[in-house]
């Protein structure tokens, strides 16, 4: 994709001017540290291409689309987590780039309505306790030695008085994850219908991002919520870097993303030792993984989809894993821990875990959260996990309880 320069005037005037000018249910949004792309209507529905993968099919609906005159196409969105099932990918022909600066913090933040939504009914789905015997379950099945790790996760079901208002939002998430991934792309997952529900979050977790041959990802897992003080913020740091349990789920995800990605890459670069990174609301063990891929003709959505599902959202082993998850989970996880992002059509592009997120239609929203588990893992302290990791979004809605408190 041509990145286009904004001058320090362009910047000024437009006041990180893209995420002032998303429209909920048209655009698709999506933002990284260093840029933003907002994608506007009209969006071609991509070629239907039978038996190829999609991969193909997105490589070869860019194609046409510049056969069509256009010269400059991406495709932006969300794949699910169960990649059989249709993807919310969009086709856009008429999209802006900007490169992020830190305008957006001292600007924005002052000037966006908060949220307000009245009076909210919460719902827990599964509930606390289905959660807890669901991480015991999980449990039973590593000493039956079925598998090794597996991320079992919930849902929030919001019934709110008034309509959510997702531009705010979305502000709001990107002014509080000013290091991670925001987007809000429209989540309906078949191309014909008219898209109603959008998909919102602040993803920290960078599953591919594809620039030339050279790959970057960042897997993360292992995690303690934030403390709000310096002094029980070094102490819970301290013992998460310490932490056999943590250190092993983390290990698990490494090991499976350097299977995926050896195959791919000419040189990958892994540290030997885990990292802290902070979000919002939690702490994570972070691999920062750097390669070169044998060839550029690779595109990031094959990367992706090579690399998915990582054990950080699945397990390992991975078909272990997914069984697990179907017999355990009581839900469809739709577009929850799948892939958000974007590709170009020289198939550079970002692709980022879909975490800390919601799907969001007027007045109702589901939030997902889920949590590695591992032989060791304490059922309660996952279920305070996930509520934790619930308050991104919690957060950004402007909703005045922890996800940890919600029963
Ligand atoms: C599945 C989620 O997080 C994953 C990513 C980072 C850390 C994780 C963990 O420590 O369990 C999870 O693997 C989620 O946030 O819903």
């Amino acid at each position: 994709m041509a990145e286009c320069t904004l001058s320090s005037s362009d910047i000024k005037k437009n006041d990180s001017s893209l995420i002032n000018q998303y429209v909920t249910g048209e655009s698709a949004y999506f933002s990284s540290p260093t840029n933003a792309i907002l994608a506007h209507p009209p969006f071609a529905n991509l070629l239907d291409v039978g038996i190829k993968n999609l991969s193909q099919q997105v490589v070869e609906s860019l194609r046409f689309a510049t056969e069509l005159g256009h010269s400059d196409p991406i495709v932006i969105g969300a794949i699910p987590f169960d990649t059989s099932k249709p993807s919310a990918l969009r086709l856009s022909t008429g999209f802006s780039f900007e490169k992020e600066t830190s305008a957006f913090n001292h600007t924005v933040a002052s000037t966006y309505q908060a949220t307000d939504i009245g009076k909210v009914s919460i719902k827990t789905v599964p509930s606390s306790n289905e959660f807890v015997g669901a991480v015991f379950n999980a449990l039973e099945r590593f000493s039956r030695k079925e598998l090794d790790k597996v991320v079992l996760s919930r849902t929030l079901q919001l019934d709110s008085e008034h309509d959510v208002d997702i531009a705010s939002v979305l502000k709001r998430l990107k002014n509080g994850n000013a290091n991670g991934y925001t987007f809000a792309v429209p989540a309906n997952q078949h191309e014909h219908k008219l898209c109603k529900k959008t998909l919102l979050g602040a993803s920290p977790e960078l599953l591919i991002k594809k620039i030339g041959n050279k790959i970057i990802a960042n897997p993360l897992a292992g995690s303690e919520p934030k403390q709000g003080d310096i002094k029980a913020d070094k102490l819970i740091t301290d013992q998460l870097m310490n932490s056999k349990k943590d250190r092993y789920e983390h290990a698990l995800v490494i090991k499976s993303i350097a299977q995926a990605l050896k195959p791919l890459c000419k040189s990958i670069n892994i540290p030997k030792e885990p990292s802290l990174i902070a979000t919002e609301t939690m702490w994570h063990l972070s691999t920062k993984i750097e390669g070169e891929l044998k060839s550029s003709n690779i595109t990031s959505l094959d990367v992706a989809m090579a690399m998915h599902p990582t054990p950080a959202i699945g397990g390992f082993p991975t078909k272990a894993a997914i069984t697990a998850i179907d017999e355990i989970e009581t839900y469809d996880r739709k577009l929850f821990t799948g892939m958000v992002g974007w590709c170009d059509l020289s198939g550079d592009g970002e692709w980022v875990v879909t975490i800390r997120c919601a799907e969001i239609e007027n007045n109702k929203a589901t939030l997902y959260a889920g949590a590695g588990i591992v032989e060791g893992s304490i059922p309660e302290k996952e279920l305070a996990e996930t509520g934790a990791k619930f308050n991104t979004m919690l957060n950004a809605l402007g909703i005045d309880v922890k996800g940890q408190d919600i029963e």
